[in-house]
């Protein structure tokens, strides 16, 4: 029944029977709802209402409930608020009702659940004629019926209509066997007879009779299109299984029976077009209208006074709702202007956001700049530090060359003082052979000839020797000591000026250095402070302009949900007036606000994923990082440097210092050697004197023993003479030994000046080769990758936009000057 109904079909289903047998339990049953669902017991009405909801869903339609009883051959609304109100039966004479029935002052209820349908039915029940008789004791005392009226729009332009009538009767009932008195004898006799007269319809329908008589009881007229009418009509026949009831189920399925020959012919009601609806509604009303003046104007005041009251107090509260309305639409009215404003300011909002956009740019330009002219003072600085290195080590090699010098010239001068003292002793070792030869000649002629005056002559001979001997080698050996003093002073000097020198060189390297380095550690980090500043600024920037998005995004979907919210009150509100013309306008606005706000909101999140981007792009963080890499190599260089140096000078301190011990030790160990030959030769020259001495006084005495004691005394100038040939020798193998040493102390010196080359000329040449190919990213090469970017070269000339930046955040790059290609040390970082 229900899909006819939705068919646009007009359908009825009534319950016929005799008392008690279950048409209301049938019809309403237990309506209680669990868990918003209902009961087994339900009935057929509450039922109905479920599946009708459920077939509407996602339908555009309506749907109106009444409830009304026929109690006495009186009709009532059930629905109505006010007590016993008294409906009354027209005949419906609008084109195309085909003369159907009109009940005038029935209340009709949009019901827009099918709860709200069970409430009013709940409602409608409580309200209905009951009584207990003998045969039940909730016997229904009226006949009611509920309908549901069911608006469906089935295109554009029309809608289609349905109704259902869902009919409870009172039962037919044996009047002595209910025990019905008085009142209840009354109600049953109404009851009785409209049945009987709903049974007379029915016979004159299936006899075909030319004459139906409807009229005669209002339940008749209330069902006439029902029975034999155009709607498509369900009787259930409810009959009791008890014995004593055989008679009322025999006439009950009777009844049923015949009533199941009636024909009736249902056809859909014609679709009504929106526009005639709404013109045919305006047109009743005005008709309404004209009837209601056309009544006053022929009778007056139509009215009794307590009506009049009443009526003036409902045009009273009618104008006071009006104001309200009037009130709200005012409030509406203004909202909507403060609505206006508030995107008036959203818009502004959102040039200021453009405004600080480009400003944001423009840092960032500066910052360009800024990076440029660190590039021009690394270049300069690079060029500072590889003359600095140039001259360092073109100093260094005239210190070595100087150096190297300074030593051969040291070391010859050496060699030829040696040479020359050796060749000296040399000469003293002669002259003592011949000396020695002297007194061997001298001894052999005193033997002979003037064995005693001779003797004299030769012992004074002998003293003289031994006294010119002696004064020679003390001369000599003196001479020799003081060379050796001169040639270890005149070293220690040349060591301490080279030292001195190198020194000097060193120092004014060092801070040529240390200034190089200040200064390019000072511009660095002064470089870092200014990019982190503007990197600061940027990010407050950004984060005020997220919030800012953020907020306006909040605030555009406040407004968009208030005025969603406003929409639908006031389409709610219109609904009933102006229908579906303020849907289409309802749906167009709220679509219009719904692209806008789609538009708003997708540029605002893509002005703040851009601004998002710029703050953390990586260029950014990564020039940081290598301002800070290269400030760190720097510095590390720089420490490396001076620890080398010192660590060279440390060397060389050392070197000087080693060959100043070795030439000190040379010097004590020839001196303390040269002073033990000089004081042997004293002990055994003044021996030799002494025995001369003695010998002289004992040849006057012992002339006998004279020749023995020359012997002996001969013997003892020959040891002298081996013995003093021995020291000259080991004096001259010292010089040798000397002279091989300071060659070797020479070239020990020679090697740390040769060292120098490597430890610290090289590194330098490093250090001014890696500077060199060192490079910074400048603002060029940032802007030139920006340009890069598709679409980017036409709007860097006519005024970056931040939507044109937001290409530019989506694809980070890593740019380096372009002579880094050719650092294969600084491709493999780039990477
Ligand atoms: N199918 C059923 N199952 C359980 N109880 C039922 C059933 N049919 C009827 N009853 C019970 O029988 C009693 C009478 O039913 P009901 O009031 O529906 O009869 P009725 O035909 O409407 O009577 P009346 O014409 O006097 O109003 C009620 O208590 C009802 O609960």
């Amino acid at each position: 029944m229900v899909d006819e109904l939705l068919c646009g079909y007009n359908c009825t289903v009534f319950a016929y029977g005799q008392t008690g047998t279950g048409k209301t339990y049938t019809m309403f049953g237990k309506m209680t709802e669990e868990l918003g669902l209902l009961s087994d017991d339900a009935g057929i009405i509450p039922r109905t209402l479920y599946t009708l909801f459920d077939k509407l869903k996602g339908r555009d339609s309506t749907v109106k409930c009444s409830f009304i009883e026929l109690y006495n051959e009186a009709l009532c609304d059930l629905l109505s608020d006010e007590g016993d109100t008294k409906l009354q039966l027209f005949e419906n004479e609008r084109n195309g009702a085909n003369g159907s029935l009109l009940v005038k002052g029935m209340r009709e209820s949009y019901v827009d659940s099918p709860s709200a349908g069970v409430r009013l039915l709940e409602m409608g029940s409580r309200k209905r004629q009951v009584a207990a008789t003998r045969c039940n004791d909730l016997s229904s005392r009226s006949h009611t019926i509920f309908t549901i009226n069911v608006l469906t729009r089935t295109s554009e332009q029309s809608i289609t209509s349905g109704k259902l009538n869902l009919v409870d009767l009172a039962g037919s009932e044996n009047i002595q066997r209910s025990g019905a008195e008085n009142k209840r004898a009354v109600e049953a006799g109404q009851i009785n007879k409209s049945l009987l007269t709903l049974g007379r319809v029915i016979n004159a329908l299936v006899d075909k009779s030319s004459h139906v008589p409807y009229r005669e009881s209002k339940l008749t007229r209330l069902l006439q299109d029902s029975l034999g009418g155009q709607t498509k009509t369900c009787i259930i026949a409810t009959v009791s299984p008890c014995q004593s009831s055989q008679e009322e189920t025999v006439s009950t399925l009777d009844y049923a029976f015949r009533a199941k020959n009636i024909h009736n012919r249902p056809q859909i009601n014609t679709p009504v077009p929106k526009d005639t609806l709404l013109s045919e509604l305006a047109l009743e009303i005005e008709n309404l209208k004209r009837n209601l003046r056309a009544t006053r104007d022929r009778n007056g005041v139509y009215m009794t006074s307590d009506t009049h009251e009443e009526m003036l107090k409902e045009i009273e509260s009618r104008r006071i709702v009006n104001e309200e309305q009037k009130q709200c639409i005012e409030a509406l009215e203004s909202g909507l202007q403060h609505r206006t404003g508030e995107l008036l300011a959203v818009t502004r909002q959102l040039r200021d956001l453009d405004l600080d956009n480009k400003e944001a740019h423009l840092k960032l330009r500066q910052m360009n700049d800024a990076l440029n002219k660190a590039h021009n003072i690394w270049g300069g600085s690079i060029a500072e530090v590889s003359d600095i290195t140039e001259k360092v080590g073109a100093r260094m090699k005239d210190f070595q060359a100087h150096q190297t010098r300074l030593l051969r010239d040291f070391s010859a001068n050496l060699g030829r003082f040696l040479e020359n003292e050796m060749t000296a002793a040399q000469r003293n070792q002669t002259l003592l052979y011949d000396t020695l030869r002297a007194v061997e000649g001298a001894g052999e002629d005193s033997k002979t000839q003037l064995l005693k005056g001779e003797t004299e002559e030769a012992f004074h001979q002998l003293k003289q020797i031994s006294k010119t001997g002696r004064a020679t080698v003390s001369e000599a050996l003196n001479e020799l000591s003081h060379a050796i003093t001169r040639i270890s002073e005149g070293l220690e000097g040349e060591l301490l000026k080279c030292n001195d020198q190198f020194e000097m060189a060193y120092g004014a390297f060092d801070q040529d250095v240390q200034s190089t380095f200040q200064t390019i550690v000072k511009h660095v980090e002064e470089q870092n402070v200014e990019i982190s500043e503007l990197r600061h600024r940027l990010q407050n920037a950004n984060s005020r302009m997220i919030e800012m998005n953020h907020k306006t995004s909040l605030d555009v979907a406040r407004l968009l949900e208030e005025e969603r919210a406003n929409a639908e009150v006031e389409r709610n509100n219109f609904l009933s007036q102006i229908g579906a013309i303020y849907d289409l306008s309802s749906q167009q606005r709220w679509d219009r606000l719904q692209e806008n706000y789609n538009i708003i909101c997708s540029d605002i999140s893509s002005s703040g994923i851009l601004m998002e981007s710029l703050t953390t792009h990586s260029r950014i963080d990564e020039c940081i990082a290598r301002q800070k890499q290269l400030a760190k190599e720097l510095a590390d260089s720089s420490s490396y440097l001076k620890v080398r140096m010192w660590q060279d000078k440390e060397r060389l301190g050392k070197r000087h210092f080693s060959a100043r011990q070795a030439a000190v030790s040379a010097k004590k160990d020839l001196q303390q050697s040269v002073d033990n030959h000089k004081e042997t030769l004293h002990e055994q020259l003044e021996l030799w004197a002494r025995e001369l001495e003695k010998t002289q006084s004992q040849n006057k005495q012992l002339s006998d023993a004279y020749l023995g004691h020359l012997n002996t005394l001969e013997t003892t100038i020959k040891q002298s003479y081996s013995t003093v040939k021995d020291q000259l020798g080991m004096v001259l193998e010292n010089s040798g030994q000397f002279q091989k040493d300071m060659a070797r102390h020479s070239d020990a010196m020679e090697q740390p000046i040769e060292a120098l080359e490597k430890e610290i000329c090289e590194p330098l040449s490093h250090l001014r080769t890696n500077i060199q190919s060192y490079s910074i990213p400048t603002g060029a090469s940032l802007e030139q990758d920006a340009c890069d970017r598709p679409g980017a070269t036409q709007s860097n000339q006519e005024g970056t936009s931040h939507w044109e930046h937001d290409n530019l955040a989506k694809q980070p790059r890593v740019e380096i000057a372009s002579d880094d290609s050719e650092n294969p040390r600084l491709k493999r970082r780039r990477l």
